[in-house]
């Protein structure tokens, strides 16, 4: 279930550059093409248990709520923000990490969920909340049908937590090919919600992506953005990978 757990700055979205603790989670229904997380679909789990140190120990899981309690204890510095929930997707376990976001409340602990959104039905309460809204472009051969089927679960993701009281943003990859409308629409149908972050993350390289977009369609996505969303959108890179942190 756990994959790895590791102390590092937040490299994406509204909380860049705070101090988090990652609680990573294994496996994903989604196979989006430039995903940097499918190595770590294997058995172990492993531990950072020195915050910061980059030295991990392995085990065979860590799932158990005390277990996991106290390699957060020991990751604990006095800077830290929250307890990302990622993976993965990490709602794949939702009823467990209710489990774990109830005692990691009761001991002052703020929570953190990054997921792509696609179970609505799973949404509880976190603190703070980042849900990728998901391009066609983003697979290789979806069918229009499905991928109007996810996006609506995303956006009724994004509003349940917005009702439930979460700080809740949405956060959208883009690629070289990505059109800049697209993305408008997407800005439009959060201010329909409410009032939510749009973070607009140009695509890392990695194995399958070959292009990124430019600096100018940046730039273009963020103005037809803020026509809906004001200066409620921001541009974040994947800071960890400038800085080689996990
Ligand atoms: C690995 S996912 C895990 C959480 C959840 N499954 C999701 O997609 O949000 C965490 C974040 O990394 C982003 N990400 C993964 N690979 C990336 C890449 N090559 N470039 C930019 N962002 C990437 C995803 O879009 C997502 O926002
Ligand atoms: N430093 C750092 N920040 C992150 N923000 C979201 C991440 C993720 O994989 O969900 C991530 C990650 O993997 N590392
Ligand atoms: S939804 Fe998240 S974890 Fe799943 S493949 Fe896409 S980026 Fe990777
Ligand atoms: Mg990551």
């Amino acid at each position: 279930m756990i994959s790895e757990i590791f102390s590092s700055i937040m490299g994406e979205g509204k909380f860049i550059g705070r101090r988090y603790i990652f609680v990573r989670f294994k496996g994903c229904p989604l196979n989006c093409i430039y995903c940097d997380e499918h190595v770590k679909d294997n058995l172990i789990c492993r531990v950072e248990e020195i915050p910061g140190s980059g030295e991990f120990k392995e085990y065979d899981d860590i799932n158990d709520n005390d277990k996991l309690i106290d390699v957060i204890n020991k990751l604990k510095t006095p800077d830290l923000f929250a307890i990302s929930f990622t993976g993965g997707e990490p709602l794949l376990y939702a009823d467990k990490i209710k489990e774990y976001s109830k005692i990691l409340h009761n001991l002052g602990y703020k929570t953190h969920l990054e997921s792509n959104g696609m179970y609505p039905d799973r949404i509880t309460f976190f603190d703070y909340a980042s849900i990728d809204i998901k391009l066609l472009e983003h697979f290789v051969n979806m069918d229009i049908e499905t991928y109007t089927k996810l996006y609506k679960n995303e956006l009724k993701s994004i509003k349940k937590l917005y009702d439930l009281g979460s700080d809740v943003y949405a956060k959208v990859v883009i690629m070289g090919n990505t059109n800049p409308k697209v993305v408008e629409n997407i800005a439009k149908d959060l201010s329909d919600i409410g009032d939510i972050m749009l973070c607009i993350q140009p695509v890392s390289s990695c194995l399958n992506i070959k292009t990124t977009p430019t600096n100018k369609k940046l730039l273009d996505i963020m103005e037809l953005c803020g026509a809906h969303l004001k200066d409620n959108v921001i541009c974040t890179s994947q800071m960890h990978k400038y800085l080689g942190m996990l």
